[in-house]
């Protein structure tokens, strides 16, 4: 556990300036977050750069000056033209046609590959958008926190997974219902609903990944809601079966990144485009938390409801034998047409 790392990660969502690998590393701060006063801070001779996703910068236009194979940061000057409300507009493309005009830019090294790895890491796990001012540590940074990239890289990794505890808990579907909940130090928790004897044979078994939107609120913009509910109903009436409620909500970007991804929508972009326009993988999803919530329960061998293919192989290569994909078709409606037909044609989902 690495209590440095996540202390980072807090000063980040406080919009402070943290060091990614001690006095020889990279000096960090937040796009989204920083003040103007903040910047001129940080950066009092204008010397710092933008640190962006290779995602990012494909839709900046900047597939002339593509990173090397394998990278996937993206360093640019920042003109001094470019203030901090000009960077947030490089960084958020919510503003993309509200400000158009971005460029031309210019990128410099990354230099450190792992320190910039590690740096848009923190600013993913933060909840943020993957955008940072960046510059060389300097020693008058000495009073900032301070992290090794590698405790960043291996925080919330599934080794770091314990079970918390357990309860009965009747729920909508299962009255027979229990709990066991999850949790990595200081990281979000995560969930295991038992419905009935699911300890014989292979287990049918469902990852939800967490969506407020869909699952509380209702939202008829994806089948969440009603997948859950299904997949519950489905695990009732097979006798038993293990529904893993995993908090990677919007396929891993975040509540707030996934709303920004909404926002795309409203203009046009599809799920999958949105999410790399913000600068992230089309799945930013780790099924290795799943693989360990099931082998710390027990469980080695599975039937896995679901549509995504995806899940299927992530689950089979981390050492989960996945010996039948049960369809889970729900929620199908007008106002989510759009969104099912995406994954369909473009994430491979099997309808
Ligand atoms: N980034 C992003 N996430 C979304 C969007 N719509 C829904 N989500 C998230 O997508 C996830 C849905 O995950 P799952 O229910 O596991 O669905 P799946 O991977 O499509 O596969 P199935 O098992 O077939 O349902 C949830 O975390 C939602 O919050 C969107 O437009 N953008
Ligand atoms: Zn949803």
């Amino acid at each position: 556990m690495s209590v440095a790392a996540e202390r980072v990660l807090d000063e980040l969502k406080r919009g402070r300036a943290v060091l990614i690998g001690g006095a020889d590393g990279l000096a960090v701060l937040s796009v989204e977050l920083a003040t103007e006063e903040a910047l001129s801070l940080f950066d009092g001779d204008g010397r710092a750069d933008l640190l962006i996703t290779d995602k990012r910068a494909q839709s900046l236009n900047l597939a002339n000056q593509r990173p090397a194979a394998g990278m996937r940061a993206v360093r640019l000057a920042r003109p001094d033209w470019i203030d901090a409300a000009g960077s947030v507009a490089v960084a958020d493309p919510v503003l993309d046609l509200s400000s158009p005009l971005k460029g031309p830019f210019s990128t410099r090294p990354v230099g450190d590959d792992s320190l910039a790895a590690a740096a848009l890491q923190a600013a993913k796990l933060a909840g943020l958008l993957p955008a940072l001012h960046v510059r060389a540590a300097r020693p008058a940074d000495a009073e900032l926190l301070s992290v090794p990239a590698a405790e960043i890289m291996s925080l919330r990794a599934p080794e770091t997974l314990r079970e918390i505890g357990r309860a009965k808990l009747p729920v909508k579907g299962a009255e027979d219902g229990r709990v066991v909940a999850f949790r990595s130090p200081g990281g979000p928790e995560h969930l295991a609903l038992l419905v009935g004897r699911w300890d014989r044979g292979t287990p049918l078994t469902r990852l939800h990944s967490a969506c407020l939107t869909g699952d509380v609120l209702g939202s008829l913009k994806c089948d969440c809601g009603d997948q859950l509910h299904a997949a519950v109903a489905a695990m009732t009436e097979a006798g038993g079966g293990i529904l893993l409620y995993l908090q990677q909500e919007g396929r891993g970007i975040g509540l707030i990144n996934k709303l920004r991804a909404y926002a795309l929508q409203d203009q046009g972009y599809d799920t999958v485009d949105a999410n790399l326009r913000l600068g992230f993988e089309i799945d930013e999803r780790d099924f290795g938390i799943a693989a360990a919530m099931l082998k710390m329960l027990g469980v080695s061998s599975i039937r896995l409801l679901t549509n995504n293919p995806g899940k299927v192989s992530g689950l089979s290569a981390l050492g989960i034998d996945v010996t039948e994909r049960v369809p889970l078709v729900a929620g199908h409606g007008p106002l989510n047409e759009g969104y099912l037909a995406t994954k369909r044609d473009r994430t491979g989902h099997q309808f």
